[in-house]
């Protein structure tokens, strides 16, 4: 559990809460100096989850900090804490949400341009509590905070932990293969138009979760990819499930470290996945989020 040198508990008047930029909890009121208090605070909290979220994952600098969190437009946290434990309570779980727009395959192995998709970004619950079910609890919480259902969130470089998670809580087990780090399931596109011709390819649908998605011309738009040793820690599984045509598309390149091979560059992808958050952030398979340097 992660304690702090401060009582959390005004804070979380309810275990859970959802912070958003303005680095307040949702249930907050209290005038400008309090305010300021419970910025610093929550601050040092989210960056503490955030530092620990890394390092479960390997990763060498987090993914979620206050600052990051300050600079996003569509970046939801949500703390979890535990208020009966320690001296002044503890938090032990963190997941953050957020829309994305992306370029994806579909089952077919057509490019889609997804507006908004509902992106996992991360997720964390404190080492001493996993298995518990706390998790299951933030996530639920989440899902119906969002008003989204689990198999219409991408799930951004998910690590194997979160893949059996999502399998056993909301059997998602089959993934569609992409060429960048978000992980889609199997019904992602269902209610979406389809990809051979029918429907209007060019205007943009939008399904029941918000997103806007428009079938793109191109499917070898993101040209060859980078099949490295994260992306091969779900793409053994995801390969079994894709059909011979679908792999072809997606070119492996023989890694050099891992991420030696870098992707080629491309400029329509940039511009999509550059414009979704204030810090330049937001996007595509080279997110913030998922430069996840290893
Ligand atoms: C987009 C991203 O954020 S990727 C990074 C995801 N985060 C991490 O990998 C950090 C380390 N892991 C964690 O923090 C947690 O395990 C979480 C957030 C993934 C899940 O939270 P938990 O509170 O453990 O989940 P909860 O108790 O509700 O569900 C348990 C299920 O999650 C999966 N799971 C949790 N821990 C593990 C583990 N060590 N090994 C394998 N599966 C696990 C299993 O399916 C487990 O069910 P089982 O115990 O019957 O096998």
């Amino acid at each position: 559990m992660v304690d702090f040198r401060f009582d959390i508990r005004p804070l979380f008047p309810q275990p859970i809460i959802k912070v958003t930029s303005n680095l307040l909890p949702h249930t907050f009121r209290g005038d400008r100096r309090q305010c300021l208090d419970a910025t610093s605070k929550m601050t040092e909290i989210i960056d503490r989850l955030g530092q620990l979220s890394a390092t479960s994952q390997g990763l060498s600098k987090p993914v979620t900090t206050g600052q990051r969190l300050r600079m996003s437009e569509n970046q939801t946290v949500y703390l979890l804490a535990d208020s009966e434990a320690g001296h002044n309570g503890s938090v032990v779980g963190l997941l953050k949400v957020g829309t994305k727009d992306l370029y994806l395959f579909d089952e077919t192995g057509q490019t889609r341009k997804v507006q908004q998709a509902p992106s996992i970004l991360d997720f964390y619950v404190h080492e001493s509590r996993q298995r518990h079910g706390l998790g299951k609890r933030l996530f639920q919480t989440m899902l119906i905070e969002e008003q989204w259902t689990p198999v219409k969130c991408s799930v951004d470089r998910p690590s194997d932990k979160l893949l059996a998670f999502l399998g056993k809580h909301y059997g998602l087990t089959r993934s569609i293969p992409q060429a960048n780090n978000f992980v889609l399931f199997e019904g992602f596109f269902d209610d979406a138009p389809s990809a051979n011709g029918h429907g209007n390819a060019q205007s943009p649908q939008h399904t029941r979760n918000g997103m806007h998605i428009t079938n793109s011309p191109n499917t070898q738009l993101f040209g060859a990819t980078y099949l490295g040793e994260d992306n091969r820690r779900r793409g053994s599984q995801q390969q079994l499930q894709a059909g011979p045509n679908l792999l072809q598309q997606v070119t492996q390149i023989s890694p050099q470290g891992r991420y030696g091979a870098r992707r080629p560059t491309c400029s329509m992808a940039e511009i999509i996945h550059a414009g979704s958050s204030k810090g330049g952030n937001g996007g595509g398979g080279n997110s913030a989020e998922s430069n996840r340097i290893k």
